[in-house]
């Protein structure tokens, strides 16, 4: 597991290690993973042309220091003093190993000429936006295509939130420190730090309020049968989804549900559409039984039967609520088997706000309604945000934009069904489906155009990889 942890978690756990440490240790462990990671990601460092955007804090600290490294390594090295102060001993650094340090006026020229910029303007001490000479030079290596490496952060984001209300640095890599910070995993920060490096410092940390998921916990949580399973006790799940207006929606959340652990699918729905799902899946069983869990909701357009939906929400099973099944949300019941699969239109409609917001502040948004319906929201988007009722947030992050496709979400609503109904709590399931959903997007497309049906037909695949077979 991938952990974020607040600038609060890590400003305590600093501070609590520091007190254990000679003065500047830990500066000096950062400072030496990130000349590492712009060593490698110049390729070489000899001759290397390295500016450094330094603003007054620690952060601009870090880029001192790794970039007297990267001047006694052969690097030409200049700082751009940001600020009326840096970091007194880490300018004195560089200046020591042969580096430049200068005001930002007249830096056109260096920019245009640079290899790498390297952003020490603010990390976890930063509030969001850029004042005007940052974001002026910024602006120049976005002109030349200088890539830019960010120490910590991005400068600019919201760090704890992954918001980016104002002008922010758009990093080819971030190169951060003892763990990851939440604008790291939540977009739209998420993207604007580009692959996220972590260097380990050392710190004791608490849990983490926002993870991600990485192989192993794939390995760990997914329902694999054993000697002794059978085609029930791997889990029934009913379908109840796709209407004489979408057929179509029925026959690819099927194959969603195929494709995870399940043991078997019952449809439920219109003779016409149960014939159609029947004819791309024989395996199926079309009508009513007992079930472990339900998915219900996607394209039932005109033929949502919303008391039968309050039914399902308020019986023993676990449901999976997506599409045009959210419009049976109310606020009033304990829903806490309930994963609600919104994009950010939905959640926009069930929190009475418009999608834009939505789009600006995924991760208060997903807890919000998480809170307010007393269900799991699992926020579809370029990172999948999933936030279950008692606070814990796991977020999705390895998904290709391919993926953005019709249908794909009625794929991602049955495999979630079929993880559900094998046993796994809302969490889980909706994190691992998300996980699960964007490898088997990630092997369809290879770089390329995907349909929902293809990404469900990779699933097997994609989950035996994962699995290590
Ligand atoms: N505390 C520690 O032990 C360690 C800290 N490290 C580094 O220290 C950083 C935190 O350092 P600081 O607490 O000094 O804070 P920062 O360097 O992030 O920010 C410095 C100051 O900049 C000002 N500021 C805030 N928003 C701004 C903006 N948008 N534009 C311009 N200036 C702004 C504020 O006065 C803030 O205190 C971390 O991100 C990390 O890079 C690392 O060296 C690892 C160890
Ligand atoms: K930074």
């Amino acid at each position: 597991m991938r952990s974020a942890h607040t600038v609060e978690q890590v400003r305590a756990a600093e501070a609590d290690l520091m007190a254990r440490l000679p003065e500047g240790t830990l500066m000096q462990r950062a400072a030496t993973g990130l000349a590492v990671a712009i060593s490698n990601f110049l390729g070489s460092t000899y001759g290397a042309r390295v500016v450094l955007l330094i603003g007054s804090g620690d952060n601009g600290g870090d880029a001192l220091y790794a970039g007297a490294r990267l001047a006694r390594r052969g690097a030409q090295v200049t700082a751009i003093l940001l600020s009326d102060k840096a970091h007194q001993a880490g300018a004195e650094a560089l200046h020591a190993a042969g580096g430049r340090l200068i005001s930002p006026s007249d830096v056109e020229g260096l920019i245009q000429g640079a290899d790498v910029v390297v952003d020490g303007i603010v990390g976890i001490g930063g509030r969001p936006g850029l004042r005007p000479d940052a974001l002026a030079v910024v602006r120049l290596a976005e002109r030349f295509g200088v890539p830019i490496v960010a120490v910590d952060t991005p400068s600019g984001v919201d760090v704890d939130t992954g918001e980016t209300p104002e002008p922010h640095v758009n990093a080819a890599l971030t190169v951060t420190f003892g763990t990851h910070k939440i604008c790291h995993f939540i977009d739209p920060a998420a993207t604007a730090c580009g692959p996220v490096h972590l260097i380990d410092i050392g710190l004791d940390l608490p849990p983490a309020e926002v993870e991600s998921l990485q192989t192993s916990d794939i390995r760990r949580l997914y329902p694999v049968p054993h000697g002794e399973s059978d085609k029930y006790s791997r889990g029934v799940l009913g379908l109840m989804v796709g209407s004489t207006q979408y057929p179509g929606a029925a026959v690819i959340a099927t194959s969603g549900a195929l494709g995870g652990p399940v043991g078997m699918v019952r449809y439920v729905g219109p003779d016409a559409v149960a014939e159609a799902v029947r004819a791309a899946h024989p395996e199926i069983v079309a009508g009513n039984g007992r079930v472990q869990a339900w998915a219900v909701g996607s394209g039932l357009g005109d033929e949502l039967d919303i008391p039968r939906i309050r039914e399902l929400l308020d019986a023993e099973e676990p449901v999976v609520l997506d599409a045009d099944g959210l419009k049976a949300l109310d606020d009033s019941g304990d829903h806490v088997d309930v994963l609600a699969t919104p994009h950010a239109g939905e959640l926009a409609r069930l929190l009475d706000v418009d999608r834009a917001t939505v789009e600006a502040e995924r991760l208060k948004h997903a807890r919000l309604a998480a809170e307010r319906y007393d269900v799991t929201v699992l926020l579809k988007g370029s990172t999948t945000v999933i936030a279950s009722p008692d606070g814990q947030v796991r977020v999705n992050t390895n998904a290709t934009p391919w993926l953005a496709t019709a249908g794909a979400g009625d794929v991602l609503a049955g495999l979630c069904g079929s993880l559900l109904a094998s046993g796994l709590t809302p969490l889980d399931a909706g994190s691992v489906g998300a996980y699960l959903h964007a490898a088997a997007a990630n092997l369809a497309s290879s770089a390329g155009p995907i349909t929902a049906m293809s990404v469900a037909a990779a699933l097997p695949e994609a989950t035996r990889y994962l699995l290590g077979g």
